[in-house]
């Protein structure tokens, strides 16, 4: 079955830049599910840009195995029309025009109808008219968004693709990812930026010099993070002690604390009492992830 073969997997993978060089991957495992948004998290120098690298087969490893939609990316050219790669600083022909280079590389990926490429610059408020050397940074980069997503590949790899965005545009961009994962596609994708991560990500792995130290769902990291919390009460908000809860501040008929892991016990407490309203936040993740990056550290 097409489904049960992993969209990327990576054996072993090591990477030395050159006979003394760095050794920028140590053995690197990992498997990305079809279908999946993958985020790929971790410090300057870590190996992400590496790896994807050699997923796209524009450096080889120096020892492993990679497989990438089920073949290898080294011994198989008609892999890469069905990828879409962004990197964070996308370069292109300068003297091309918006709309010459995206006909051009759509027809190497077996044809994209102009309607969408013509609905995608309309989104993202792009003149495709203009030369590519004429552009700003911010505007060069919607390009290269659009390069990467127009053919509705199977795979996408994105080395911090909003790198050089504005927060809307960022967020024009989650909505693409979104819309690219409901369509049944997979992403793999490197981000500091870690509101875009949230948003996107099913699973998300954290790699360290070379190697990959963590591999969380989202929706653990959600369970096991700090949620804010507010209730309501119709009268005095009563003191309510339960498991998971902290930092209770109670305040007339409002109730406000934190919030981490099961919910059960903490509804069942309040549940004695008149609830009016109970408020929920979505918790910031922001700061588990630097608890990974500096507990590596050590
Ligand atoms: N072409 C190269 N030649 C020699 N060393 C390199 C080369 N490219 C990367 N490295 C080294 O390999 C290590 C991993 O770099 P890589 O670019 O993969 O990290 P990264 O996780 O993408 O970092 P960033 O978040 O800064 O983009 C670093 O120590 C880097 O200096």
């Amino acid at each position: 079955m097409m489904a049960d073969i992993p969209a990327i997997q990576t054996e072993a993978l090591v990477k030395r830049y050159g006979p003394r060089g760095t050794t920028a991957l140590k053995g690197l495992d990992l498997t990305v599910s079809p279908g999946e948004v993958f985020g790929f998290l971790g410090p300057n120098g870590a190996g992400k840009s590496t790896t994807i690298r050699i997923l796209l087969d524009l450096i080889r490893p120096t020892t492993g195995t990679v497989r990438v939609l089920g073949a290898d990316p080294r011994s198989d050219p008609a892999l890469r029309s069905r990828i879409g790669y962004l990197a964070g600083d996308f370069v292109a022909d300068a003297r091309q025009t918006g709309r010459e280079l995206l006909t051009y590389l759509g027809d190497l990926r077996g044809g994209v109808p102009a309607r969408r490429i013509d609905e995608f610059a309309a989104r993202w408020d792009l003149d495709l008219g203009k030369r590519i050397g004429s552009l700003s940074k911010g505007n060069r980069q919607k390009i290269g968004v659009l390069q990467a997503f127009m053919h509705e590949p199977p795979l996408l790899i994105l080395d911090e693709p909003t790198s050089g965005l504005d927060p809307f545009l960022q967020q024009q961009f989650v909505a693409e990812v979104q819309a690219a994962a409901r369509r049944g596609q997979t992403v793999f994708m490197s981000s500091h930026v870690m509101s875009e991560v949230q948003q996107t990500c099913d699973r998300v792995g954290i790699i360290r010099a070379g190697t990959l130290v963590a591999v969380e769902h989202i929706d653990d990291l959600r369970k096991r993070a700090l949620r804010k919390i507010e209730v309501h009460f119709d009268t005095d908000a009563p003191v309510v002690e339960a498991a998971g809860l902290s930092d209770v501040v109670v305040d007339g008929t409002v109730l406000r604390g934190k919030l981490a892991g099961d919910a059960d016990a903490f509804v069942k407490a309040l549940a004695r009492h008149h609830v009016v309203d109970l408020i929920s936040e979505e918790p910031e993740l922001e700061e588990l992830f630097f608890t990974y990056y500096r507990h590596e550290e050590a």
